[in-house]
């Protein structure tokens, strides 16, 4: 009955009902959107990024615009943004930059003794290593591949809280630079693990390592991979303040990140510039690995709020959440979150001096040169990843 009644309707009231279902189906499209970008990209606790979430789909929205396509499309045919310019680079920066890149930024820590708190966490194994030293050393099952600046070390420092994470403190840089020593060298960097603890190491100039994602593809296809991404543009600023705490005498910033300053073109074979177009460099490594096999970890929110990024991480690897907020707290003097104790002691731990660094002033003309110049890759990026950073306000 019902139906013949509906079948009878004249078309203007048949129109109502097509309207009414169209704008059902998009409000539907849209918080099943919503729902992916909270879901996938943030922790359970609320941060001021996920409000910014519908804005993201506007701005996704923007990718079909012509000038992001031009971009996004010069990147993945390697034309000018991929380092053409290196050669109108003086010889003596590249070179600096590399001796720089050799010198470590932080002193090797070395794997702390074993604290009766983690043995306890652990029912099975219970925990880290026993005073004996028993376990073996294992290839890590995770890494830390990126991004260099990204908080990459207060990421690898928070989770060695973890009773069921055992990490080498140093950077081995064996995807990159040490890859010849093969992967027996490797796994003898590690420390010893009891069956069930993830080991696990961090590098962050894998995330642009052309080769590193076959490598790691080669060592395990199943290595779960981790990104701390960072505004690129305060990601390359730290990056360069980095540089000119080692060698006061470089370039400024602003004359380093143009090829011309008078028309405005970006030196995007400068490290810095490059390394933020991480939309490029993820690309790379969809080649090796499925995107649910990358876990992309916001070093704001690392900041904004440990905790909450900690969750996801811990989820990712599969671990029971055991860091969680009762672990930091926010030291006012670093202007950073710290731990109220560090793996292994009873004290409460900040990072180093090289971490938090007081960036130098950049000419805002610049600053927004540089933002203008990122958008479309941030956009892409937030397409490639499902996630929404927010770095484009
Ligand atoms: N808790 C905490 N304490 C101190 N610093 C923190 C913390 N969380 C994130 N950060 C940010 O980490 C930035 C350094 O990033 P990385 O550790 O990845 O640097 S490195 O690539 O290993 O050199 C560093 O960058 P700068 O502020 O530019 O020095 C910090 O902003």
């Amino acid at each position: 009955m019902a139906f013949s009644r509906i079948s009878k309707l004249d078309p203007p009231s048949r129109g109502i009902y097509t309207k009414a279902s169209v704008m059902l189906c998009s409000l539907f499209t849209f918080l099943f959107l919503l729902h992916c970008f909270t879901d996938r990209c943030t922790s359970t606790s609320p941060t001021p990024v996920e409000s910014s979430s519908a804005r993201a789909v506007a701005l996704i929205g923007d990718l079909r615009s012509l000038r992001t396509k031009r971009l996004v499309y010069e990147w993945s045919h390697g034309s000018e943004l991929m380092g053409s310019g290196a050669a109108r680079r003086s010889p003596r920066i590249i070179a600096d930059e590399r001796r720089l890149q050799e010198l470590p930024e932080e002193p090797l820590i070395l794997p702390p003794p074993d604290t009766g708190a983690s043995r306890r966490a652990s029912p099975r194994f219970a925990g880290k290593l026993s005073p004996l030293g028993e376990g073996r050393k294992k290839l890590p099952q995770a890494l830390i591949i990126g991004v260099k600046k990204g908080g990459t070390r207060a990421l690898l420092e928070f989770l060695r809280v973890h009773p069921d994470i055992r990490a080498v403190g140093a950077e081995p840089h064996f995807f990159d630079r040490n890859y010849e020593n093969g992967l027996e060298w490797y796994r003898d960097l590690m420390p010893k693990t009891l069956e069930g603890q993830i080991t696990m190491e961090k590098t962050p100039s894998y995330f642009v390592t052309r080769e590193a994602p076959a490598r790691i593809s080669a060592m395990s296809r199943d290595t779960k991979l981790i990104v701390v991404v960072r505004d690129p543009v305060t990601r390359a600023i730290s990056d360069y303040t980095q540089t000119l705490s080692k060698k006061p005498d470089i370039p400024s910033f602003e004359s380093l990140t143009f090829k011309n300053r008078t028309t405005g073109l970006i030196d995007t074979s400068w490290s810095a510039i490059q390394i933020g177009i991480y939309a490029k460099h993820l690309d790379n490594w969809l080649q090796y690995f499925p995107m649910d096999q990358i876990l992309f970890v916001s070093g704001e929110r690392l900041i904004s709020d440990p905790a909450g990024e900690l969750g996801r991480v811990q989820d990712f690897l599969g671990l029971k959440r055991i860091i969680t907020d009762k672990h930091f707290y926010f030291n006012q003097t670093k202007g950073f979150p710290c731990l109220k104790k560090a793996e292994g002691s009873s004290k409460p731990h900040c990072l180093g001096k090289t971490k938090g660094r007081t960036h130098p002033n950049i000419d805002p003309e610049v600053v927004q040169r540089l933002r203008d110049f990122y958008r479309p890759f941030n956009m892409k990026f937030y397409q490639m990843t499902g996630c929404f950073f927010g770095w484009d306000d």
